[in-house]
């Protein structure tokens, strides 16, 4: 569904990785773990064609990336960046409704299909009550949970999600990743970035491992996410383990006295 073949990419002349080869099937969860400045949005913006690849290919249900014009793209791919400052004073529906654009005719309004499948991911995300808020006068989550839906509503065969998780509270976190899993096995295919070795646990299929712009590791979760490659990515000592009652590993630092 989506491919990259020894990708490279960075900004101008500045190359930040390379050497990514990957692909991603329907109905899989990839998570993207890798200290801050490894590159996962530069890579994630270069999959989305937001950046031209420095080197390599990405192909997209096996055609090429830059033979797809925007609206194809749209209608293949979603993102859901960072959590970003607001700027325009738009309901929270209109900002969902603006993942419909790809499938509205040019100089249309976008139509009852459109509104109703913004609706109904903004109650999918239990974010309904919050509709005819402006976008710039809700909270940081509120306004990540409205970009989820905004990519719901794009209703893709791929989402790319970078730090989902970030500004989230405690039970948003776990709601999102529970959307998550749910989505993929509704057939969604789901690259997420992450700093979180329990998220990728708890809700990924593969781990990708991104050091210093190269794959460090990419395979299931229990078998590459160790305790010597988290050492490695994040210089932290930590301890893994499956908690009584628990169906998935933890993750936990071990700190000494003088952290
Ligand atoms: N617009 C830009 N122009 C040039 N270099 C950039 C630009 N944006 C980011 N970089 C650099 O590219 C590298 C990778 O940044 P990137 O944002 O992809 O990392 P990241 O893994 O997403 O980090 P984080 O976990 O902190 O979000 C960093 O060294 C960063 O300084």
């Amino acid at each position: 569904m989506l491919e990259l073949r020894d990708l490279a990419f960075g900004y101008g002349t500045r190359q930040v990785g390379g050497g990514v080869s990957l692909i991603l099937r329907p109905g899989e969860v990839l998570a993207l773990l890798g200290p801050n400045g490894a590159g996962k949005t530069t890579l994630f913006k270069t999959m989305l064609g937001l950046l031209a690849p420095l080197g390599g290919e990405v192909f997209l249900d096996t055609a090429p990336l830059e033979t797809l014009d925007r609206k194809e793209r749209a209608r293949c791919i979603a993102y859901v960046p960072q959590a970003h400052a607001a700027l325009f004073p738009f309901t929270v529906r209109d900002v969902v409704l603006m993942g419909r654009a790809a499938q509205v005719a040019p100089f249309s309004a976008p139509g009852r299909t459109d509104r109703e499948v913004a609706s109904a991911a903004l109650e999918r995300l239990g974010m309904a009550h919050l509709s005819d808020r402006p976008y710039t006068e809700i909270s940081g989550g509120e306004r990540q949970m409205t970009l989820i839906a905004r990519a719901l509503a794009q209703q893709p065969k791929v989402l790319v999600m970078d730090e989902p998780a970030a500004s989230l509270d405690y039970g948003n976190q776990m709601r999102v990743l529970g959307h998550v899993r749910r989505l993929a096995s509704e057939g969604m295919a789901v690259v997420l970035s992450t700093h979180n070795p329990d998220h990728v646990f708890m809700v990924a299929d593969r781990v990708a491992m991104l050091h210093e712009g190269r794959l460090a590791g990419l395979g299931a979760p229990a078998d590459v996410l160790t305790v010597e490659r988290v050492k490695q990515l994040y210089n932290i000592e930590v301890v893994m383990g499956v908690l009584p009652g628990g169906s998935s590993k933890v993750c936990s630092p071990r700190l000494g006295p003088g952290d």
